[in-house]
């Protein structure tokens, strides 16, 4: 498709005149699509529309028609303010946002002025000591799992193995989660190579299917897609037919069908989505290979969004997303062959249960996370900092799960709150972090939740049981005969 960039743009003109355009709130939330996209930033207006070339992707259109100023501080290097200008379009009328109190003002004014303190304080430098232990740690992990088959004949220890290379995978995934969120190098480029070291190379996925996936699900969490068929909410989220995190999300495909009623399976699945949750996690990697391997390959994007900016702008590093995927697929074949030892069973069984585990590992982690926190629509959004906080659970110890495993488990995401509001802190300073968190947001009256693994989960399971008896409530109410 070819980009056609108009001759006469009068507020471009406007721009390039110095003459300061000054538009009303209203008037830029009329500009909410990918084709027609203003954003704002510091109460400037900028002009995206179209603009798939963006080097983040087609995340941008998230907050088109919105304010991107905490979402771009959260996702951006300081040099990348340069590259505004050029889309600067006018100034916002600052009287026209009518919907924000004073006292909104202020809370806005507060959580950017601690996220200066938090750069003063160097929270956002990383250690690379700590991330050279867990580098190592984790390939500590894959040589054990690659020695127990190479070296044992015994089941016991090929079972333990494929339990191990599960975990190995699922510490992989926070590896390349800190390396792509630029925690660990604030140089981009080394951030990425990380990331197609533990992403592609050891764990199979392509990093910018992950980076399209991830960054769309920190800048929208578990705001619902505006319409079934559309892609523009949460991707975490994006479970429809076989799971519904809220009444509205489980009713949503109905507007697909003719007759405008919930077709069998979609019935069937919402009603058993209590009991489906932990089977559907285990498959959950297979899901993820198949989509990266589409994503490296070129055979197909999981969202049109993906799929515009694939064509638009290519790969970010196409050589190193392909090696990486096949080197991963060859050095897992000869492992689940048992160094050629195995039957096709034996091997089939080995990949399968460190697939599974792995998918259950990673998933639940996830799923404690957001699932069963606050879900929006786009007219219900809130701020950033309401958006972030009330859409996530922080994990603790507890029921018997001491403090340094939990830590160990989650990869960084125990402090999924502080996480989401700070994408760039390196885990190892979050710790610190939280305090300060947990203390601005009771200034404030934000509800901030956590729970420990078992309560967590409970939370979870409860609450797709409760969508689920909504959901089925209808169909008594409306057929009590039936
Ligand atoms: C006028 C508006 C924007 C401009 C000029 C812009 C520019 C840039 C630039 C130059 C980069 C590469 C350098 C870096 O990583 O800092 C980048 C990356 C990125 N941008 Fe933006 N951006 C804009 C808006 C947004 C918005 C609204 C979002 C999210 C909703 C966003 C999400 C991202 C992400 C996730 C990356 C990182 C990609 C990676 O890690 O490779 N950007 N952007």
């Amino acid at each position: 498709m070819i980009y056609i960039i108009p001759l006469y743009n009068p507020l471009t003109f406007a721009a390039a005149t110095n003459e300061k355009k000054k538009f009303t709130w209203q008037q830029v939330k009329e500009h909410s699509t990918a084709e027609d996209a203003w954003v704002v930033y510091n109460n400037k207006v900028y002009d995206v529309s179209n603009w798939y070339e963006h080097p983040g992707g087609a995340v941008i259109f998230t907050h088109a028609g919105d304010d991107m100023t905490d979402i771009f501080a959260a996702f951006h290097a300081p040099g990348s303010y340069s590259a505004m200008k050029r889309f600067y379009i006018g100034d916002l009328d600052v009287s026209s946002l009518t919907h924000k109190t004073p006292e909104q003002f202020a809370f806005e004014k507060g959580y950017r002025r601690l996220r200066t303190e938090l750069i003063k304080m160097g929270m956002f430098k990383s250690s690379k000591g700590f991330y050279a232990y867990k580098c190592t740690f984790n390939m500590c992990m894959w040589a054990l799992a690659c020695a127990m088959v190479y070296l044992s004949d015994s089941k016991v220890v090929h079972f333990a193995s494929a339990c191990l290379l599960g975990l190995f995978w699922q510490q992989c995934g926070w590896l390349a989660h800190d390396f792509l969120h630029h925690q660990v190098f604030s140089q981009r480029k080394y951030g990425d190579l990380g990331g197609i070291f533990w992403g592609n190379l050891m764990q199979g996925y392509s990093m910018q299917w992950w980076k399209n996936k991830h960054n769309g699900h920190h800048a929208v969490p578990n705001l619902e897609n505006s319409h079934p068929s559309a892609t523009d909410g949460d991707p975490d989220m994006d479970t429809m037919p076989l799971l519904a995190w809220s009444l509205k999300q489980a009713r949503s495909f109905r507007q697909l069908n003719a007759d405008g009623n919930d077709s069998a399976s979609v019935k069937f699945f919402i009603k058993y989505q209590a009991f489906t949750y932990f089977p559907i996690l285990l498959l959950a990697r297979l899901s993820w290979l198949n989509e990266s391997a589409k994503t490296a390959f070129n055979l197909g994007a999981s969202s049109k969004n993906a799929q515009i900016e694939l064509e638009r702008k290519g790969l970010q590093y196409p050589i190193l997303e392909k090696v990486g995927i096949a080197l991963h697929h060859a050095w897992v074949l000869v492992l689940c062959s048992g160094f050629g030892r195995f039957s096709f069973l034996h091997g089939l069984s080995y990949f399968l249960v460190s697939t599974c585990g792995c998918g259950l590992f990673l998933a639940l982690v996830f799923g404690l996370g957001h699932n069963g926190m606050a879900t929006y629509d786009a007219e219900t959004r809130p701020d950033f900092w309401k958006l972030q906080v009330t859409t996530s659970r922080n994990i603790t110890a507890g029921h018997g799960f001491p403090k340094f495993f939990v830590d160990w488990l989650c990869g960084g995401l125990q402090y999924q709150v502080d996480h989401h509001l700070f994408p760039m802190i390196p885990r190892h300073n979050l710790t610190q972090c939280h305090e300060l968190v947990v203390s601005f947001c009771k200034e404030w009256g934000v509800k901030y939740h956590e729970a420990d693994l078992v309560e967590g989960t409970i939370e979870v399971l409860e609450h797709l049981q409760s969508v689920s008896d909504d959901f089925m409530e209808e169909f008594v109410t409306e057929f009590p005969a039936m």
